[in-house]
């Protein structure tokens, strides 16, 4: 038997003045996972949110933590009613208050044995075991962060929602703050509903992403499927940069300066984009001669090289390309820094290509050949 999801969204939408911000939005997220609402600026993550916590209501649909409705037509808990912690950017602990009051808030105002002994235990799994007595303004923004975190796991919470929970603090200490929290919350078995805006931080904290784009989920799975399996360009180029390459189905197929791509399904004359990800392209040298073809990279493709610059752990590589001028970017590990107008063989790495019908399409009007959805498709 499948277990009850902790947090359940079916169906959520909301407008505000006549502006849907949230679109008939539906997931589930299970014990001891974590699920990233993933997106641009006013694409509706921290609405979903404050519905999933209660703070807001939808128009229409239902939320279920246990399986129980919290919030739904007839019905709508307040948030303290839930079983539900709250992580915000600004996680504002209470200046007055000592730490180990901050971290008592969510049991109780007073501090009497049994909950001073509770706090004491989460301040340890946070590593603050100590400074119960201190006051916020004496802390680091990491150690207050981790206060907060003591404070929203101290009632143990079915569900923890966090809003950009990271955001204020600096690169080095967000990876360590991050990897503990993440490490502590499935420990507690919480189910997870963080919303950042950051991709990394989807890929390294989710065990799935929810893309969303106009208040709707775009794409939603596991950080390696989302990541690998774009459903479109927008998709794709979310995660990073991406090289676009231009085609025109003739009879099933796609002939590009890079070789032939299949594009079953497609109407003769669509036109295609072919996408790759800098660190998929293959750099040659140019030795006088084309590198060969091969299964794997099909037709390499010659370019001059615009600029090249170190970026730490790779070089990154721009390329205008002979046959039509266009500019592709590649990363490379390591320090790789051609001079400027030095020739190159790109190639692409075919497993890693995605192709989709171009996003403007002007010859054509649908470029399937049936109206199946075929968002998404790998090249043949
Ligand atoms: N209380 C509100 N009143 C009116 N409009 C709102 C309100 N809250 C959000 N919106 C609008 O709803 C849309 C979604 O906003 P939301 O804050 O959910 O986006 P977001 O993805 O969290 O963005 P950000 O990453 O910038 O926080 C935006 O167009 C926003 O302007």
């Amino acid at each position: 038997m499948t277990p009850t999801p902790r947090l359940g969204l079916e169906r959520i939408s909301k407008t505000y003045a006549g502006s849907p911000a949230v679109r008939d939005v539906s997931f589930e997220v299970d014990e001891g996972h974590v699920m990233c609402l993933l997106g641009p600026s006013g694409c509706g993550k921290s609405t979903l949110l404050r519905i999933a916590a209660g703070v807001e209501r939808q128009d229409s649909g239902v939320v279920r933590v246990d399986g129980r409705v919290v919030s739904g037509d007839a019905s709508h808990a307040p948030p303290e009613a839930r079983g539900i912690g709250l992580m915000f950017q600004d996680f504002a602990l209470f200046p007055h208050l000592t730490v180990a009051q901050n971290v008592a808030f969510g049991l109780g105002r007073s501090l009497n044995g049994a909950r001073s002994a509770v706090v004491g235990q989460y301040l340890e799994r946070v590593g603050l075991s100590g400074y119960g007595a201190k006051f916020p303004h004496e802390l680091s923004g990491g150690e207050q962060q981790r206060v907060a975190l003591a404070r929203a796991l101290a009632p143990r919470p079915r569900v923890m929602l966090m809003d950009e929970p990271f955001s204020g603090l600096d690169q080095r200490l967000r990876d360590s703050v991050r990897d503990e929290t993440l490490a502590l919350l499935k420990e507690e078995g919480a189910a997870v509903l963080l919303v950042t805006h950051e991709p990394e931080e989807a890929l390294r904290m989710a065990d799935r992403i929810a893309l969303m784009r106009g208040g709707a989920v775009a794409q939603v799975g596991a950080p390696y499927h989302v990541y690998n399996h774009p459903v479109d360009r927008k998709a794709a180029a979310f995660f990073s940069d991406v090289n676009v390459i231009h085609g025109e189905v003739r009879a099933r197929q796609t002939d590009t300066p890079f070789g032939l791509f299949l594009t079953p399904g497609m109407v003769d004359r669509a036109d295609v984009e072919i996408i790759i990800r800098p660190q998929h392209l293959k750099i040659e040298e140019d030795r006088g001669a084309p590198p060969p073809s091969t299964m794997r990279t099909g037709v390499p493709a010659r370019g001059h090289v615009t600029r090249a610059r170190f970026m730490g752990s790779e070089s990154l590589i721009e390329v205008r390309m002979d046959h039509d001028g266009s500019l592709l970017k590649a990363t490379v590990p390591g320090a790789y820094l051609p001079g400027a107008g030095a020739p190159l063989w790109l190639s692409l790495r075919r497993e890693h290509c995605f192709v989709f019908p171009c996003e403007r399409q002007s010859k054509v009007g649908n470029p399937w050949e049936d109206d199946r959805d075929r968002s998404g498709k790998r090249p043949g």
